[in-house]
């Protein structure tokens, strides 16, 4: 028998198992890193974050990522090519280098669960094409961060969500369901990423109400707009946000994009939300010449907007209890928005639930890492059954 199966099959009887998640996001701000341990699977899994960081990523990477980041013609080949080794590899490095920070020997943890990095995201609602599918595509191959740390990894965990019906988006249903039901209160946890995605829990628990969607732009445009106009890679704590005005003939012309009267469950990226469609929405309300500093109040106005007014379309907001995690909910102008737009609401931090909001995307992925290898398929409404990701043996 192959010896790494046999260790596998260790591995999914252990009562307790260490595993690390990675997340690199739609914001390529770094590789989040968590180092989590779990005992039992699916509604019974039991977590704890051991360690969790954020290995920034240098400027000079993020470049090169950007050459074949959510660009629909004239990518080179041969750079995502390098780049699916590079990046495997590259976060193998960066994991070695964090579990000796943190003191622990490689060879104690179980497994890896890597989301790679997003490089396209293609349902079939945006290209449009009958021909094909639903498709995405992650790189940074696991058989390179198994061969590099020696620890069993899982990875590519979107593809069999497509392959069973799905959009290999978001994927946070599973773990959310797992980690933040609660009986007696309506819940949504809202992760506010490059994308923002939010998780409807029902008080009754009741499986079949349990919606999980994108939304729409988090930060992606708020970034975007930082770089090209402030040479700041975000708008920390929004100060240029809050030194800007939010301009309203702009703003509704953005809300109106075809995108937010898609199905749900549905799915996006910056291949729609980019600087582009800004540049159109402003061109169409001759608003090109505003202040750069009302156009980063305005985007950030549109996250909020955007997702305010998803909310209170879809949901009661009477006694709703809203956690937020992610990089935008360190964003005082979105926070602040959303509270005012949402009266009703309790707007709190996922990390009240005990969710580090900072780590739970790596923690939901770890979470993934550990079903693949003891769990069963979860029955979540019309959502797809499986157990995900691919497994990668270190020799
Ligand atoms: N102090 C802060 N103030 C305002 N915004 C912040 C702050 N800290 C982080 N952010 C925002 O959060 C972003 C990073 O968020 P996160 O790491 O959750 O995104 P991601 O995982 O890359 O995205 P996605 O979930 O869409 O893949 C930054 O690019 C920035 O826009
Ligand atoms: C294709 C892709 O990488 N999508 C990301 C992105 O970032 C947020 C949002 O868009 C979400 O749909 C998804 O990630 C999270 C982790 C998810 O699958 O739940």
């Amino acid at each position: 028998m192959n010896k790494n199966l046999q260790k596998l099959f260790k591995i999914a009887q252990k009562p307790e198992r260490l595993a690390i998640g990675l997340m690199s996001g739609t914001s390529l701000d770094g590789l989040d890193i968590a180092l989590c341990s779990f005992s039992g699977n699916g509604m019974k899994t039991a977590f704890k974050l051991l360690n969790f960081v954020t290995m920034p990523y240098e400027e000079s990477f993020k470049d090169e990522v950007k050459e074949v980041f959510a660009k629909k013609d004239s990518v080179s080949l041969e750079k995502v090519c390098l780049l699916n080794a590079f990046i495997g590899s590259f976060h193998a490095e960066l994991i070695l280098e964090a579990l000796k920070n943190w003191g622990v020997t490689p060879s104690d943890v179980d497994l890896i669960a890597s989301h790679g990095q997003t490089i396209y995201h293609a349902p079939q609602h945006q290209h449009k094409k009958s021909a094909y599918g639903n498709a995405t595509l992650q790189i940074g191959d696991g058989d390179h961060i198994a061969i590099k740390t020696g620890i069993i990894t899982i990875s590519d965990f979107r593809q069999k969500h497509i392959a069973a019906g799905g959009e290999g988006a978001p994927l946070a249903l599973y773990g959310d369901v797992v980690l933040g039901s609660k009986a007696g209160e309506n819940r949504i946890l809202l992760n506010i990423g490059g994308i923002a995605n939010l998780t409807y829990l029902p008080r009754d628990g009741d499986l079949t109400k349990v919606m999980c969607t994108d939304i729409g732009p988090g930060n992606t445009l708020i970034d975007a707009a930082c770089r090209e106009y402030f040479n700041k890679p975000f708008d920390e704590d929004a100060t240029i946000a809050y030194s800007g005005e939010v301009n309203e003939v702009l703003l509704e012309a953005l809300l109106h994009h075809p995108f937010f009267n898609e199905t749900l469950p549905k799915t996006t990226g910056p291949e729609l939300f980019n600087l582009a469609y800004v540049a159109d929405a402003q061109q169409a309300t001759r608003t090109l010449n505003i202040q750069k500093a009302d156009l980063v109040a305005t985007l950030s106005a549109f996250t909020g907007r955007s997702i305010a007014g998803f909310i209170r379309q879809h949901f009661d907001n009477n006694q709703l209890h809203i956690y937020a995690s992610g990089g935008g909910a360190r964003s005082p102008f979105i926070i602040n928005y959303l509270k005012k737009a949402l009266p009703g609401t309790f707007i709190s931090n996922s990390d009240v639930l005990g969710i580090n909001a900072d780590a739970k995307e790596a923690i939901l992925f770890a979470l993934l890492g550990n079903e693949a290898v003891c769990g069963e398929p979860l029955h979540i409404g019309n959502n797809p059954a499986v157990l995900m990701g691919k497994f990668s043996f270190p020799n």
